[in-house]
């Protein structure tokens, strides 16, 4: 197995020029690893380090401590003998909005000393050819998504990374970049990319990584995450709606997580049915239906990073979990 980054013991702390505010540690020992030839996920709540690590990684800010490499190489020493085999769409990114498209790229690929005719190549890719003698400034969210991919294909990247690449598209696009990414990983492009659509991920990802506050929390195979998480989800109907209330909150104060849907609820931490039921009966609430259900990735990701939604409670933005150290799950770490 070879790997294409590698992150060990990353730490990140920015300090504010006010002296009130203090300091943020966004990154608080990180780890990373992705594998050659794989579309890996990288998940985590707002506010948990993701842009941080991505822009850590491409030289953008500087890192408090730890170690990173890049295709093998030292990075931010090495950066910029990898620079040319990495592509990025990291934030918003910039460009001219009185140049059409195709000038854009043709610029870039001049100053990146790219064939000409790679331009045609991108531009059909991300489907913006019928599109291109247009101004910038005249382009949807989605067509300046659809931009930024095709300026980061440019250089053919081995490694291309992308902070939310679905942000604006409409669900044809999404669905279109789906298979971009996975052409792309075919053809032995290694895909790192973060995003907050849980669904997706679980679609096109072969690994991801989850980060809370500043730490990884679960890494590895989208399967084996799952799996290690799965065991316990059930859900529960109640044979009138409306006792949905009452039977979340015994549930809740008993220690059960409970997520309240609708028309049903939502357990984890559950080991037996019938702890559920008999607790249940106790307070006069009759269960119509128990089923166990396979978690979802965003299932699994909530419940890790402690951010499922509590009825009445507004959660705030750093209010999730910072786990005290993460033992290797599956695949990866230094040297595997
Ligand atoms: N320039 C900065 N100065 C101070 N704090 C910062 C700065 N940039 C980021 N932070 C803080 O660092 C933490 C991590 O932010 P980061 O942007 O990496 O999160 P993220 O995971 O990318 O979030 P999101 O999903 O919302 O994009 C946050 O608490 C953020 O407020």
């Amino acid at each position: 197995m070879t790997a294409v980054l590698e992150i060990e013991g990353l730490q990140k702390t920015y300090r504010s020029r006010s002296r009130r505010r203090g300091t943020r540690n966004a990154l608080d020992g990180f780890d990373m690893w992705v594998e050659a030839g794989q579309v890996h996920g990288f998940l985590g709540p707002n506010g948990s380090g993701k842009t941080t690590t991505l822009r850590t990684l491409l030289g953008l800010i500087r890192p408090d401590g730890g170690r990173m490499r890049l295709l093998g190489h030292e990075v931010p020493a090495d950066l910029s003998t990898v620079a040319g085999q990495v592509g990025a769409v990291v934030e918003s990114p910039q460009f001219f909005p009185h140049f059409t498209a195709r000038d854009m790229l043709s610029l870039l690929a001049t100053a990146g000393e790219v064939r000409s005719h790679r331009v045609d190549e991108v531009l059909e890719l991300v489907g913006l050819r019928d599109r291109s003698r247009e101004r910038v400034k005249t382009y949807s969210l989605g067509m300046k998504q659809r931009l930024a991919v095709a300026s980061a294909l440019l250089k053919e990247p081995r490694l291309l990374i992308l902070d939310e690449p679905a942000n604006g598209l409409d669900p044809g696009g999404i669905r279109e970049m789906r298979s971009l990414v996975r052409n792309l990983a075919e053809s032995g492009t290694t895909v790192l990319l973060s995003s907050h659509i849980l669904a997706e991920i679980q679609l096109i990802c072969d690994s991801v990584t989850i980060i809370s506050l500043g730490r990884r929390v679960a890494f590895g195979p989208v399967e084996k995450v799952l799996a290690a998480h799965s065991a316990s989800a059930v859900r529960v109907r109640l044979e009138r709606v409306a006792d949905l209330p009452e039977a979340s909150e015994a549930l809740t104060r008993a220690g059960f997580r409970v997520t309240r849907e609708p028309d049903h609820l939502m357990l984890t931490g559950v080991e037996e049915a019938a702890m559920v039921t008999r607790l249940l009966a106790g307070h006069g609430l009759y269960v119509s239906e128990l089923v166990w259900v396979d978690a979802d990735l965003e299932s699994v990701f909530l419940e890790l990073t402690a951010t499922v939604p509590a009825p009445g409670q507004s959660r705030q933005v750093d209010q999730s979990v910072r786990p005290a150290a993460v033992g290797p799950s599956s695949t990866g770490g230094w040297g595997a």
